[in-house]
């Protein structure tokens, strides 16, 4: 990578674009809705269950022109998801800006394990044990989507909802490889804890990206 291009990367006016697609959004709150996804590179956090490990390297993901994503993006939807990856390990102020200025819904999908950048319209939380979200996220969070593995993580997701906002709308969702084990339990839980709302990647369910 040139100097300039690192730069321009460190400014957030080139980001490493792994994908972009419309699609439906599969979980959580605005799960159902028509929206267009750019899937960012670069993740360190780990989760061994990840979905898209191959986002993980940043370096496998070409440096691209936040100016030319949203002109690309524009052509689809007035809803957009950053996803990744880990957006937050880039400077997303440039991306969101210009997203913004188009008049279009911002929405993220983040860990949090970075501090927050970029103006949002929708956060959705979903928080790590390996790399636990910063303060700022907690704070803004509109949606906190906790994965369910195993027992241990109804504990997690407890503690973790400790920390979010009051009016912030806790969700609890399968992990895709442990969906037949979990679903069960979840549901158990929920019903026990109606604070508490079930996520499903419907995308799966449909087989659509
Ligand atoms: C791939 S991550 C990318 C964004 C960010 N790194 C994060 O983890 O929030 C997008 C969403 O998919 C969830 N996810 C990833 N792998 C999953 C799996 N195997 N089962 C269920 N949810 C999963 C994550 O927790 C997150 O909510
Ligand atoms: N349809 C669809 N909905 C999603 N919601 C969050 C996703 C993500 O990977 O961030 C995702 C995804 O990959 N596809
Ligand atoms: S934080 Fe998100 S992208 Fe990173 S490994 Fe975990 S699920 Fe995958
Ligand atoms: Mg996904």
């Amino acid at each position: 990578m040139t100097e300039e291009v690192k730069d321009l990367v460190n400014k957030g006016e080139m980001l490493p674009l792994m994908e972009e697609f419309y699609t439906i959004q599969g979980e959580g709150f605005h799960k159902g809705t028509a929206a267009y996804f750019i899937r960012l590179g670069g993740c360190d956090v780990g989760c061994h269950w990840c979905d898209v490990k191959e986002s993980w390297n940043a370096e496998l993901h070409p440096p691209t022109l936040t100016k030319d994503i949203v002109a690309q993006a524009k052509k689809y939807s007035d809803t957009i998801v950053v996803t990744g990856g880990e957006p937050l390990m880039w400077d997303m102020t440039a991306l969101t800006t210009q997203l913004k200025a188009e008049g279009m819904q911002v929405h993220i999908e983040t860990s949090g394990a970075y501090e927050l950048s970029g103006t949002w319209d929708w956060v959705c939380l979903s928080p790590k044990k390996l790399k636990l979200p910063t303060q700022g996220v907690y704070d803004v969070a509109n949606e906190l989507k906790t994965i369910i593995y195993n027992k241990d993580d109804f504990k997690f997701a407890e503690e973790q909802a400790a920390r979010v906002g009051k009016d912030c709308i806790l969700y609890m969702q399968p992990e895709w490889s442990k969906s037949d084990k979990m679903i069960p339990e979840i549901v158990d839980y929920v019903m026990k804890n109606p604070k508490w709302k079930v996520s499903l990647q419907t995308h799966k369910y449909l087989n659509i990206p």
